[in-house]
């Protein structure tokens, strides 16, 4: 008897083409309503699941191939004389190809206005239960679930391929579908923060050259509906492909421009920031942030929330970097930077994160999943706990100061003016020695008579404000909260420093 393939796709494209390929190589074919109707139109022969069920298709489509003569003619094990004697009892044909793509769930969620009646009647039940049934039995049935995959099994079933490893290979597909499907629907249902069981679903970008080391293997997912601040809305526009550190920085980039609203440049290495300028014009901006380090913004990764002109582009034109990324570039701009064949040049259009983003990280043996750190404290957040109180200038840069270092890998401390950092002490083990890397690297720049010091966790001990304030460092903020806070705002009071509390930590393992 001729092989049976069943086929009932969402998305039509290609699927006339396929069928008439099928029909050629001897296969009759089952389909539902809207994709007979395509086939019979494009001239394939075709039945109806109807004819075969015996049953009209009901209740709006929600019943169509849910039905015995459809699932057992799937699931029976053809090697098994018994199930195959039961098909024959029934009248029931064994069903070969099961051919499926599923109703367009994300398609609708993503659409403006959408009702939650629109969104539940595109959750599709018999497509999975046919795509499961004959994954499940890909030991006789083969699955196909993807446009993608019509050429080659075509391809194979000609090269007489079809083999089990080929037919476990298209199950195992299937399973990978449905689940990112039922993903996708739980996550729109759930309304829990951090429900029993974490379904998250992520598409794949590309496989990356390697992952953080040439020794390491990578691969690049998205979020199948990213937020609209985030890396998966920014195009490439030049130079190499992007690598795996370069996306996590271009991430911790886009993060912290995110918080500033004048023209901003923010320079990072290794996660890190190195320099951010702030300034009513972009040029001015990126000398502050160059002049931050002009040492460490080499093969740095750059981030500009406004257009960028050609006066920085020459700027930066100058330098060896990794990645610019800005909003848009004018042309001329745009062709200077694009003479360096290597340089990522990236748009996207800057926005705020999203205040309920969520951060996953994996440890051995599970996941933390957590909100971001998309706050920051303002002026009228600061307490001031020391006798001396901040001067205007000076409560600018400490909200400088403290939006800039919950940036910066713990232990925190920078060094800032009100528009720029001077000195950043990154992922020490112990605070002193942050803070000393960071006053070292601030101390001979022009603007450090105006400087002060942000930590974005509390001083355990007196010695950080002692050091601070032996080097001339005027103000000093800090969340406050250790036990021994009391020593600091009395080392302040000695030396003349004032201390400001934030009673917020920023922590950044
Ligand atoms: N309810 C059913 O029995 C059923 N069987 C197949 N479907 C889906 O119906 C779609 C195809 O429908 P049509 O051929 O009528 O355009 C496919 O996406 C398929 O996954 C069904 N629809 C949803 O559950």
């Amino acid at each position: 008897m001729a092989k049976l393939a069943l086929l009932s796709v969402s998305d039509k494209t290609g699927i006339v083409a396929f069928g008439s390929e099928l029909t050629k190589r001897g296969y009759d074919i089952i389909s539902t309503g809207g994709t007979l109707k395509t086939l019979v139109d494009g001239g394939v022969k075709a039945t109806s699941v109807e004819d075969v069920t015996g049953f009209p298709e009901m209740l709006d489509g929600r019943v169509k191939t849910l039905h015995p003569r459809i699932h057992a003619g799937i699931l029976a094990k053809r090697d098994n004389p018994e199930h195959m004697a039961k098909l024959k009892e029934n009248g029931i044909r064994p069903i070969d190809l099961i051919c499926v793509n599923l109703y367009p769930f994300k398609a609708t969620i993503q659409k403006d206005g959408v009702t939650d009646a629109e969104a539940i009647e595109q959750i599709d039940i018999g497509g999975p239960s046919m795509l499961r049934a004959a994954a499940k039995n890909f030991q006789d049935v083969t699955v196909i679930c993807e446009q993608a995959d019509y050429a080659e099994f075509l391809k194979r079933y000609d090269a007489d391929q079809v083999d089990r490893a080929y037919r476990r290979h298209l199950a195992a597909k299937v399973f990978r579908q449905t689940a990112a499907y039922d993903a996708l629907i739980a996550k729109y249902m759930t309304t829990e923060a951090y429900p029993e069981k974490l379904t998250l679903t992520y598409e794949k970008v590309e496989d990356m050259r390697y992952g953080e080391n040439s020794h390491q293997t990578a691969a690049y997912y998205k979020d199948p509906i990213p937020e609209d601040y985030s890396l998966a809305h920014a195009k490439q526009l030049h130079g190499k492909a992007l690598s795996y550190n370069n996306l996590r920085d271009a991430d911790a980039a886009l993060r912290m421009i995110a918080d500033f609203d004048k023209p901003a440049v923010v320079a990072l290495k290794h996660m890190n920031p190195c320099g951010i300028g702030v300034s009513d014009k972009l040029l001015t901006a990126w000398n502050l942030a160059y002049e931050s380090d002009p040492i460490s913004i080499f093969g740095g990764i750059i981030a500009l929330n406004r257009k960028v002109d050609l006066a920085t582009a020459k700027k930066m034109h100058a330098l060896f970097l990794e990645i610019i990324i800005a909003p848009a570039f004018d042309d001329d701009a745009y062709a200077i930077l694009a003479k360096k064949k290597n340089l990522r040049i990236m748009t996207l259009d800057f926005g705020k994160m999203n205040p309920d983003h969520k951060d996953l990280v994996t440890v051995l043996g599970g996941a933390l999943y957590q909100d971001a750190d998309t706050t920051h404290e303002t002026i009228s957040d600061f307490k001031v706990v020391s006798k001396a109180q901040p001067t205007e200038a000076q409560l600018r840069a400490l909200q400088f100061g403290q939006m800039v270092v919950k940036h910066v890998k713990s232990n925190a401390i920078v060094v800032t003016t009100a528009n720029q950092t001077l000195g950043v002490g990154a992922g020490q083990m112990n605070r002193i020695d942050s803070l000393k890397i960071a006053v070292d690297k601030a101390e001979d720049k022009a603007n450090y008579g105006n400087a002060i010091i942000a930590s974005d966790a509390f001083f355990p001990m007196d010695d950080c404000v002692e050091y601070a304030a032996k080097h001339n460092i005027k103000a000093i903020v800090e969340p406050g909260g250790s036990i021994r806070d009391q020593d600091s705002i009395d080392k302040a009071d000695e030396y003349g420093v004032a201390l400001v509390f934030t009673g917020v930590r920023h922590f950044k393992h």
